[in-house]
């Protein structure tokens, strides 16, 4: 559905976004993470067609997003910074969405204002920051978008909220196979909600893969040997990271979990144990793996 080639975009002399290329597939939900400054509001802001890319190619469903209407049509973004009226009333302000989105569903409109308990004559100026991010979910959600693009989006939102907004996304993925993309510095938020993950560094994508698979390349053993660890443990096996715990070693491995159970299990251990990583921990030891330290990549 939306495919990234080479793009790239410079400010004066900062290189934002260095040559990513990405694909997102309809109906899934892809976490875009990244430091702070790595280039994530400047990526998002190019597929919404905001700005405009200094080289490379935006394809959604095969056409250009910049300076496209009836692609513009299908699509929200909500930036960080929300961009309202700041004396207009939610009844208002669904007047003028009615008036942009073709696919606008008054039904829902009104349905929705179960979700979100704000009276319709309230003025945004007169909201919290938290009930503004409510009133524009509840306007995105009910111009019925076959995008939606998110850039922090539930930051500022009590944690009921955030839960009543996570399960209208994924009602919309599965119900319409709406696609979104939701930049976050929330690896716990984003290991409930993506089936897709996507890191940037400095600009570059450092790692693009789906969520289950990066979750069963990657895992974490305690073994304890009677005497010395074999030879051939640290060399068949793909180690990100190893530590010792009083007689008992834990690695990181990268590999298929039958594949590395067989392979210990042939060295004949005392101890041996498969444990689960969160994605947290992947990520850790997968950048590790490349060469970034953790806390330069993630908040
Ligand atoms: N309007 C602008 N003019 C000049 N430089 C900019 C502008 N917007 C962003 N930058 C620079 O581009 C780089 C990427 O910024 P961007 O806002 O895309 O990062 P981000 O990943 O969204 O960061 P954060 O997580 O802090 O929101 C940063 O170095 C930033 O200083």
């Amino acid at each position: 559905m939306i495919d990234v080639k080479n793009l790239k975009k410079e400010y004066e002399d900062n290189e934002a976004v260095q040559d990513v290329s990405l694909h997102i597939r309809k109906g899934s939900i892809y976490g875009l993470l990244g430091s702070n400054g790595a280039g994530k509001t400047t990526l998002l802001k190019m597929l919404a067609g905001i700005y405009k890319q200094d080289s490379g190619e935006i394809k959604i469903d095969g056409q250009p997003i910049f300076e496209n209407t009836e692609m513009k049509e299908r699509l929200i973004f909500l930036s960080d910074s929300l961009y309202f009226f700041p004396q207009s009333t939610i009844k208002q302000l669904a007047s003028f969405y009615r008036s942009i989105y073709p696919k606008w569903n008054e039904e829902r409109f009104e349905r929705l204002a179960e979700a979100f308990p704000i009276p319709l004559t309230k003025k945004v100026h007169r909201m919290s920051k938290g009930m503004q991010r409510q009133v524009a979910f509840w306007l995105a959600l009910s111009a019925m978008p076959d995008i939606l693009i998110l850039d922090e989006p539930l930051d500022g939102l009590d944690a009921v909220m955030r839960q009543k907004i996570r399960n209208l996304l994924i009602q919309d993925v599965a119900d319409r196979e709406m696609t979104v993309l939701i930049s976050s510095h929330n690896l716990r938020e984003v290991e409930d909600l993506c089936d897709y993950i996507g890191i940037l560094h400095q600009g570059k994508l450092m790692i693009e893969k789906e969520l289950d698979d990066l979750k069963s390349d990657v895992h974490k053993i305690q073994v304890a040997f009677k005497k010395d660890v074999p030879l051939a443990f640290l060399q068949e096996l793909e180690i990100l990271h190893k530590e010792q715990r009083g007689s008992v070693l834990l690695f990181i491995v990268r590999g298929k979990e039958q594949k590395i159970a067989s392979f210990v299990q042939s060295q004949q251990p005392v101890v041996f144990d498969i444990l689960p990583l969160t994605l947290e921990e992947i990520f850790i030891y997968e950048m590790g793996d490349v060469g970034y330290a953790i806390e330069n990549i993630l908040v």
